[in-house]
Parts: structure tokens; sequence; C-alpha cells
């Protein structure tokens, strides 16, 4: 897990100027461009873009903007002053004006276009054309790629207006979406979760748009009515954001023979991704049919231990789609994301998502991207039979390599050197049945104790298992249930090896500070429930930034043990009165 590095590191750089000097376009100059764009980036209508692998955009600068956060984690791996997060030519940048950038930074962005697949079928009705021409970055607008320290990022606006991907829509995204996305990739970040990264987010004094929302305390699943919300623009760094859907929109084309160059477009983009994502992995000389095979392995390595990852600390995508899955192999697009409290394997705070995006159904969802991905490679393979067969190895390999990564992950919760299927299937049962907070459970787990004391701690007494408020009647058997708990956590004990305090004749092989030690580096004690997200967005929308920059802080040390304080304010069940409340358990939109 991360520890936090010291603050002191020296900073390379602390002006626009100093960022302009690092910019390196070399490996995006090798793509194509779309032969129909506007090169001075004025292209903002929706429209089809049939060839192509990036549409040069200029962005659409929010009006009057006021800085909000930016990730002081970031700022300094990349080695960047805080000072300029304020400064005025990085808030210009940052917030949609490339007008002055400074050479060799150019002044204008790009978008891409990709493919959708939802749970493993083709889709081309979201493009408003039916043809799959029109969808990709409707909002997202990329304004660098950038060599610093060495590593290659690419920094991306969300919600810098509209591209030709826009599908009609204003190309913005709202303070709260925004906010979201940016407070969550960097607790991901600090849970040891592989993730974009947020740089910096700043919001409109005087630029509204309308979207649906729910009203205060409203249970209803849809939003009930519009609201006006300030726009805002963040700006997320990552290796590249090429996705799944993207290498499928140029796998499509080449088998519809869509134009004479689609089999170059999907080489060329499957060559750029490599060097991209995979570069110190795969070496550049290797013909491209083995560094194609090799890039499937290495990204079900990378895909299955993200999901792995995911589940460990509760995290639940909600949409995760193949034009959401990043093939670098990190969490990507922070919509209607949620982080699991009372622990339910059909956990999804997406109304739209179903049973298919669901909590423990994403090594499913995770299966069905990776089969599209491999689908999108083949015709890259049609004249080495050879690189077929192992491509469809790697395929149909992914379930078993996903059960290995998960059954290693419950093991490392659970803090055992090995996975034990039947104390899991009884503690799923119990979990389920309590039902407990997820992360207050394992949290409380990893303190080692002697009896079900402190895990009473993550029950919710006053609920069922099917989340319905429990009947009197119901209370004797919760006494049933604690024998039940007992009986799980002296086996749990035993297989530890740490064995109980009262059982005289355990000889504890490991101490029960080492333990708890390590399964506190696995089990996080704070995790970003979005009760105490949408205070945040909504004092931020009234210019108050106080509990945001207080979430930020607590939610970026998230294994750490914090204040008294703190602890009494985010250590905490979920209060009934909050479930089933509209935007904060469940969302039917996000941006
Ligand atoms: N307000 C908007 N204006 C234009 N396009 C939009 C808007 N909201 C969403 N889109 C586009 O609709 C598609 C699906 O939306 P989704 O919620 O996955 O995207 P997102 O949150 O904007 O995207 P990303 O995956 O880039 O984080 C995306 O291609 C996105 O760019
Ligand atoms: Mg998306």
């Amino acid at each position: 897990m991360k520890n936090r590095l010291p603050r002191e590191t020296i900073s390379i750089v602390t002006t626009l100027e100093d960022l302009a000097q690092l910019a390196d376009y070399s490996l995006m100059d090798r793509l194509n461009c779309d032969p129909d764009a506007n090169a001075g980036g004025n292209d903002h209508a929706p429209r089809q873009v049939f060839t192509g692998h990036y549409v040069p955009v200029d962005p659409t600068p929010i009006e009057a903007p006021d800085y909000v956060a930016h990730s002081q984690d970031l700022f300094q791996e990349l080695g960047f002053a805080d000072s300029m997060a304020q400064s005025a030519d990085f808030v210009r940048v940052f917030s949609g004006d490339l007008s002055s950038v400074p050479e060799p930074m150019r002044k204008v962005g790009w978008a891409c276009g990709y493919a959708l697949s939802i749970y493993g079928t083709e889709y081309n009705q979201q493009c408003p054309f039916q043809t799959g021409n029109g969808y990709g970055d409707g909002r997202a607008i990329s304004v660098l790629e950038a060599v610093i320290n060495g590593r290659r990022w690419e920094m991306q606006l969300k919600g810098a207006g509209r591209t030709p991907y826009c599908r009609g829509a204003d190309g913005r995204a709202v303070l709260r979406s925004s906010v979201r996305e940016f407070l969550a990739q960097e607790h991901m970040h600090a849970l040891g979760v592989p993730t974009s990264r947020s740089l910096s987010l700043y919001v409109s004094t005087t630029e509204k748009v309308k979207r649906p929302w729910y009203s205060e305390g409203s249970r209803s699943l849809n939003p009930d009515r519009l609201i006006s919300e300030p726009v805002a623009i963040s700006t997320r760094v990552a290796p590249s954001f090429i996705r799944v859907g993207q290498v499928e929109l140029f796998a499509r084309r080449a088998r519809n023979k869509a134009h004479p160059r689609a089999m170059e477009e999907l080489e060329k983009i499957v060559l750029h991704l490599i060097d991209r994502e995979y570069g110190d992995v795969i070496d550049h000389k290797l013909d491209i049919e083995k560094k194609v095979v090799l890039l499937a392995r290495e990204f079900r390595s990378r895909l299955t231990s993200l999901v792995a990852n995911w589940i460990r600390v509760g995290y639940c995508q909600g949409n995760f789609n193949s034009d959401n899955c990043a093939v670098g192999g990190f969490t990507l697009d922070y919509g209607p994301f949620g982080f699991c409290e009372v622990f339910n394997p059909l956990y999804q705070p997406w109304t739209g998502g179903g049973h298919h995006f669901s909590f423990l159904n994403q090594p499913a969802a995770a299966e069905r991207n990776f089969q599209m991905f491999c689908s999108a490679l083949r015709p890259l393979l049609t004249a080495h039979q050879d690189c077929l067969w192992q491509l469809d190895e790697i395929r149909s390999d992914f379930s078993k390599v996903m059960q290995a990564q998960m059954e290693a992950m419950w093991a490392a919760k659970l803090g055992l050197d090995a996975f034990h299927a039947d104390l899991f299937s009884e503690l799923e049962t119990l979990m389920v049945q309590t039902p407990v907070d997820y992360t207050i459970f394992f949290r409380e787990l990893s303190t080692v104790p002697d009896d079900i004391g402190p895990l009473k701690k993550s029950f919710y007494k006053e609920l069922n298992s099917t989340g319905a408020l429990r009947s009197l009647k119901q209370e004797a058997a919760s006494e049933r249930m604690e024998k039940r708990w007992s009986a799980w956590l002296a086996k749990w004990q035993r297989l530890t090896g740490i064995g109980s305090l009262t059982d005289a004749n355990s000889l504890p092989s490991r101490s029960r500070e080492e333990l708890s030690n390590q399964m506190k580096l696995v089990n996080p004690k704070y995790s970003m429930r979005e009760w105490f997200v949408a205070p945040a967005y909504q004092q931020a929308s009234k210019g108050n930034y106080a509990p945001l920059r207080e979430l930020q802080q607590v939610m970026t040390q998230p294994y750490a043990e914090q204040s008294k304080a703190i602890e009494g304010k985010y250590y905490r069940l979920k209060p009934s009165r909050l479930f089933e409340v509209g935007g904060l358990s469940h969302y039917s939109c996000s941006s």
C-alpha cells in the first residue's frame, strides 16, 4: 500500500512555462488525424468521424474560473510546485483556455472516438447516427502529453465543452460529478488501486447548466427535478486514456472494411497502446504478432488484479462498459460508482446498471470486456495461426486467472496465507445475513479480536439481510447469529495460526500485532461513502471548500489511524435515515 512520501520533494515545475517545456507529442504524431477535422480545433458540432485516431478540438473555457482543489500528492509526484495550482496562467489552461500557452505546448487539444460494448454485446444505437461514428470523448479533451521525470503522462480536461462526439449534449460536467471524480481518483490511488489521477479542479462562478437530480431526501429511483448546477473542469492524468472500446472501434472498421486504411489504423492504435502502456514490459523489437499476444497476456494480468483490488476496497464501478475500461488496466470514469457499505454481493449504486455490473459480478463484467478486447486484436493475427491459438487460450483462461486473483485477495483480507473456501463461504453467508458494513467489518477483524465484540461495531442491527427494517420477531434470531459468528471467529483464529487466547493449547506462530499490522494494510479504515461526499459538493457549490478539503485529507490516508475526531466522524455505519435516499444510495445518472 501507498506510504506517504515526504512532502519536501523538490519542485522542478514551478511555472506553466516549465510545464510547456516538457510537452512531447512525438508518439501521438504517429497516429492519424481525422482528415475532415478543422485544424484550428473549432470543431464542436456533433458529426460523424469516419477515419483517424483523433480529432483536434479546442476546449471551451468555463467562464470566471475559481480554484476548488488540486492534488498535492500528484503535484508532488510530478514535481509541480503547489503554488502553480492557483497561478493565473495555470488556472487559465486547466479551466479550458489554451489560447496563450507557451510553446512547444500546443494551442489545440484533441478528442478520440471509441466504440461501446455493454457486457459483451456491441452497440451502435448510442450514436446519434446509428453508425458508431459519432461516439467518443463527448466532453473529455486532452490538452497535453508530457514526459515528466522519465514518465509519459497525458492530461485530459473533463467537461471542457463540446466535441464532434458530444451527441448534442453540452460538453459540460457539473461541480457535483467533478468533485466526486476528483476525490475518488485520489482516494483510490491512496488505497493502492491503479487509477487515473486528479490534477486540478476549477469551477465557474457564473456559468450553470441544468441536470436532472433528486430533491432533498427523495426516495425515488429516478431524479424528480431539474436543478441548475455550476459547471466545472477537472483535469485527470494517466499514461494514456486508451479504452477497450477505442481498440474495438478500429477493429469494427477493419472487420467491416469501412475504409481502405481501416486495418492500418487498427495496427497503429494497438502499437501505440503498447508504447504508451506496456513499453516497459513488451520488447519494442518484437514482431507485431508477438507483441499482440504479450499485450493480451499483460492486460489480462492487470485487469484481473484491478478488479480483485476493487473488491478488496469495496469499490463498484457501476458502469463497466468497454468504453469505461482502460487498456492500461486502471480505473477510469468515476460516474455512477460507489463504495459498498452494507455488504451485498449485488450492491450496485447505478439504477441503470442491473446485476451484471454489481459488486461481486465485476469479475464477470471484466471478462466480457476482455473478450471484446481479444476479439478486437484478432484481425491482426489472421496470418499467424499459432498466435491466434495463444490468444484464444489467454482469453479462455481469464476466469481461472481471475479466480486465482480473487482467492489471493480474500486470503489477504483475512490475513491468511492461502484461501480457505469453507471459511470464506461461511463468512459471506454471515455477512449477508447479519448484515455487516464491509469496510468496518474487515477493519475490526484486522484488530485480531478475541471475541466478536469488536466485529459487532460493523453490524447493521436495524436491518435484516434484505436491507428492510428489522422486525421485533427477528431479534431472537440475532442471538443465534452471534453464536454462529463466534464459531466462525474461532475457526478463523485457528487458521491464522494465532489461536484463541482462551485456548490454552494454542501456540501462536506469529504475534497478533504482526498479523494485525499486516491486515490493516489490506483493509482500509476509511472509504469514501457517498453521504460524506454529498455535503462536500453541496458546500463547494456555495463557495465553501472546507468540507471538501477535509474529505480529501482523510480519504488520501485511508489506512492510517487518524485523530479521534476524524474517527468519530468518518468511521461510521451508514445512518438508517439515509438508506434508499436518491443521490446518496443510488443515482440514475452522474454527469
Ligand atoms: N454533458 C455531456 N456532453 C457531451 N458528451 C457527454 C456528456 N456527458 C457524457 N457524455 C459522453 O457520453 C458518453 C458516455 O458517458 P459516460 O458517463 O461514460 O462518460 P463520461 O463520464 O463523460 O466519460 P469518461 O468515460 O470520459 O470519464 C461518453 O462518451 C461521454 O463523453
Ligand atoms: Mg465513460
